[in-house]
């Protein structure tokens, strides 16, 4: 169930009602602690006992460590398999607490609370949980689905630009693989603020969860989610490495720029819809300096991408502005054409 929230949290409360918990647990960041906590918990109304755990903010804690800390809180407070999960957070709470709860007592229920833009468009829907690891993306993690997803645009307004900016890229996504017409609105957009991205919100997460009930365990079409992300997840991975991260989104916006390359280099998309998606990514997004990293470092890591098989590199590739394709696979050199592009796109 994908539901908004009114203010007092209604369906919240209901539907927590309705699966009677012995016990409620709220992962938290220490941001989601000061600025959403407190819009929470004076609506939550329940008889069941509840337990905050905080985590601190960051993907460099979306690990292991993280993980073990809130396995061992749920042993000593005695979680059963009748207790709860509320994840309350961006991507890093989202995924982090639903790998979770989805391993702990071999599954206990959650449901997500996702308070960023990236994490109501993207990391709360779809069921794909995890953590990183010997800096590698969600390297290890579970299909598992949260018994609902409540989201509540109000959270935004406490969100730096930074990760309004971040969420965007996934938003863009979901139109550049699915709907020509996202895209354009999402572009026409004067100044991204939360007030101007609320409206579109609700489709963004309706495309993406379209996507997903087609093909949950990502066997086929759900591949075309990670466009962008075989280039992105490699480049964030490398940043990750050397302590200077990155936002998930930013990493997926540069990851769309060289994929529309690649799209074009192989013959999939025409010149002029490429250059439009570009320029315009281009123009919403910091430009990410790559050039401390060598081609083939880069490469390297794609070999690590979830939608491989057989020892190839599958890329999902557009074959127009709200079309895609996967299980691409494509030459090395116009990988390696792809990056020098970006790289190159500075002097531009
Ligand atoms: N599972 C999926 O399908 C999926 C999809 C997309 C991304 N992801 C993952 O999501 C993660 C990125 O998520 P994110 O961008 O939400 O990052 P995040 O969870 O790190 O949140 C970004 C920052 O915003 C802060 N924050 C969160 N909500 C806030 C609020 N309302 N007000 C003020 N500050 C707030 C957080 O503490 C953090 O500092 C990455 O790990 C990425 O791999 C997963
Ligand atoms: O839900 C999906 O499927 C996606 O690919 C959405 C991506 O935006 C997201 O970053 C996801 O976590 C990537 O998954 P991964 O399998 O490449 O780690
Ligand atoms: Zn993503």
């Amino acid at each position: 169930m994908i539901k908004q929230l009114d203010k007092d949290f209604t369906s919240l409360n209901e539907f927590i009602d309705l699966l009677s918990p012995s016990k409620i647990f709220i992962l938290v960041d220490e941001n989601t602690h000061d600025h959403c906590l407190p819009i929470l918990l004076p609506n939550l109304v329940t008889d069941a006992p509840f337990e905050i755990v905080e985590i601190e903010a960051g993907e460099e804690n979306k690990n292991i460590h993280s993980a073990t800390q809130i396995w061992e809180i749920f042993t000593e407070l005695e979680a059963d398999r009748k207790a709860l999960l509320l994840n309350l957070g961006g991507g890093v709470v989202t995924d982090l607490g639903g790998f979770v709860a989805s391993t702990y007592k071999r599954g206990i229920r959650f449901i997500n609370l996702p308070t960023t833009l990236l994490a109501m468009c993207d990391a709360s829907i779809g069921g794909k949980t995890g953590i990183d690891h010997i800096y590698l993306k969600n390297i290890i993690g579970t299909f598992a689905l949260p018994e609902a997803i409540l989201f509540y645009p109000e959270f935004l307004k406490t969100l730096d630009f930074t990760e309004l900016r971040s969420g965007f890229a996934e938003m863009l996504k979901h139109g550049l693989i699915a709907d020509a017409a996202h895209w354009k609105d999402l572009t026409s957009i004067e100044k991204l603020t939360p007030d101007s991205v609320a409206p579109f919100i609700k489709r963004s997460m309706e495309i993406k969860e379209e996507v997903v009930s087609k093909d949950f365990k990502e066997q086929n079409v759900r591949k075309i989610l990670n466009f962008g992300h075989t280039i992105g997840h490699a480049v964030e991975s490398l940043f990750m490495k050397n302590g200077n991260l990155i936002p998930h989104g930013e990493a997926v916006a540069l990851g769309m720029i060289c994929e529309t390359h690649l799209s074009l280099l192989t013959g999939l998309i025409e010149l002029e819809p490429s250059s439009e998606i570009i320029s315009k990514i281009k123009r919403l997004f910091p430009y990410i300096d790559i050039s401390q990293f060598k081609n083939a470092a880069i490469m390297d890591l794609m070999f690590n991408d979830k939608k491989n098989a057989g020892g190839h590199i599958n890329f999902s590739l557009i074959n127009g502005i709200g079309s895609c394709l996967f299980d691409q696979k494509v030459n090395v050199d116009h990988i390696m054409m792809a990056l020098d592009f970006y790289k190159e796109l500075n002097n531009a």
